[in-house]
């Protein structure tokens, strides 16, 4: 171990949110004790106390890591987001700081899918409401309103990891299924990609919601859209909350004929911050509709994965600096650095800087036995290898380098 850098045991991470004790799991496996484990997300003072001490920080959907409390983060090197969203961290801020984001973009997309389609099954059956009239003791058999998704069309906005995975489960049930993404898209199976949103909406008998949460999402589904819809189609959201207006989606949905058949949706604009909230929404109470409190990802396989794979990520890049798979951040997939000492260096993309570093470690008689580099428009990215003797110069060269965002030199 170097002298210049932390040791493992010194290394804290705060992992937030109740992150599967996989995730606690692989960073022991790896080495790293020094970790806080808490159940819950926290608020943004609390957040900004706990997280200036924690070199990493890994959360889930409900932590907000804005650039405020980034900034006082003044040790954090690496965030693990442990679920596929992203926007709750201020991924330029994290980049402008230079700390890579990882997250996990597949490990519950299997799960979010297969809750979608039973979904689609029970509200087309009306189940929704029938269960909840058995629950008050009402016996109403009736098939009224009630149809097979056999030969019904899916219509999925945003057709990516989950899009895909649950266009081809619905066509093993038979659905027709079309999408609509911003982007030309492969289609699999039988699907069919539709060039203008209202015009799918016009055709689906149910439609499903799988886009991020961008400026280009945000209340991207209105009474504008729910007028688009067939009468009495089905409405599902599991992406994110601020994607629909969620008030559009309770008139569409009460009236005396409502535009729209039933919903599922398990997320919200607003969303408690832990199970001791209640949960407040202008859907309550409405028949037909299925509840849920953000669990399309929340299953046992799935959070385990997750932990293993995000945690996994953290590891690798507090040992050899690896990139892979970041969120924000230049990709640099790095072998092993046996016998040699790795410094990362991260800075403002403008020309010059890989000159000037080579010629500082020139004029210091450093040899740079191996160097990679990767940029994004506005940050650079440059791994150096030097002999172990050389790792402080080599640092002290670095820190002093124009448009240094961040050095620090690995074990
Ligand atoms: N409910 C849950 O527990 C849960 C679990 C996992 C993911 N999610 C949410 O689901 C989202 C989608 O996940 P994914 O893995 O499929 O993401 P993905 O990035 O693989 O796919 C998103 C798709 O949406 C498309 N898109 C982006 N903006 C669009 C727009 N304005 N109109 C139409 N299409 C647009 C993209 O081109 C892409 O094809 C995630 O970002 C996350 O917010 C929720
Ligand atoms: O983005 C995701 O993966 C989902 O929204 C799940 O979020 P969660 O980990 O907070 O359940």
């Amino acid at each position: 171990m170097s002298k210049f850098s932390l040791a493992k045991d010194k290394i804290k991470i705060l992992l937030l949110e109740g992150v599967h004790q996989s995730a606690v799991q692989t960073l022991n496996n790896a080495g790293y004790t020094n970790i806080e484990y808490l159940k819950t997300s926290l608020a943004e003072e609390e957040l900004i106390e706990k997280i200036k001490d924690a070199h990493f920080v890994g959360l889930r959907s409900r932590t907000f890591l804005t650039r405020k409390v980034l900034q006082s983060a003044e040790k954090l090197i690496g965030i693990g987001c442990f679920c596929i969203g992203t926007n709750q961290v201020d991924l330029q801020a994290a980049k402008e700081l230079g700390i890579p984001v990882f997250n996990a973009p597949f490990s519950n997309t299997r799960s979010v899918a297969e809750l979608v389609i039973g979904e689609i099954l029970l509200l087309l059956r009306r189940i929704p409401e029938k269960s909840a009239q058995a629950h008050q003791g009402v016996w109403n058999k009736s098939a009224n309103g009630s149809v097979e998704a056999r030969g019904k069309t899916l219509g999925i906005i945003g057709y990516g990891h989950i899009g895909t995975q649950l266009g081809i489960l619905a066509e093993t049930i038979g659905m027709n299924v079309i999408f609509y993404d911003i982007e030309d898209k492969l289609p699999l199976g039988n699907a069919k990609q539709v060039a203008d949103l209202n015009e799918m909406l016009a055709q689906a008998d149910a439609v499903s919601l799988h886009v991020p949460e961008t400026k280009s999402t945000q209340d991207m589904f209105g009474a504008e859209q729910f007028a688009a819809m067939k009468k009495g189609a089905m409405f599902i959201n599991a992406s994110r909350g601020t994607v629909v207006d969620i008030e559009a989606l309770a008139q569409a949905l009460t009236g005396e004929s409502p535009q729209v058949g039933g919903a599922a949706i398990d997320v919200f604009p607003v969303e408690p911050k832990s199970n001791a909230e209640e949960f407040v929404s202008p859907l309550r109470g409405i028949g037909n509709v299925i509840l849920s409190p953000h669990i399309g990802g929340s299953t046992l396989e799935a959070q385990a994965n997750i932990g293993i794979e995000v945690a996994g990520k953290l590891a690798k890049y507090s040992d050899n600096g690896s990139t892979l798979s970041a969120v924000n951040f230049p990709e640099v997939s790095l072998p092993s650095h046996e016998g040699r000492s790795r410094l990362l260096h991260v800075h403002q993309n403008k020309p010059g800087i890989l000159t000037s570093i080579n010629q500082a470690f020139a004029d210091k008689g450093i040899n740079i036995s191996a160097q990679y580099l990767q940029t994004t428009a506005d940050i650079g990215y440059v791994v150096l290898e030097v002999d172990s003797d050389d790792s402080q110069a080599a640092l002290d060269q670095l820190k002093q380098i124009d448009g240094t965002i961040r050095a620090r030199v690995l074990l």
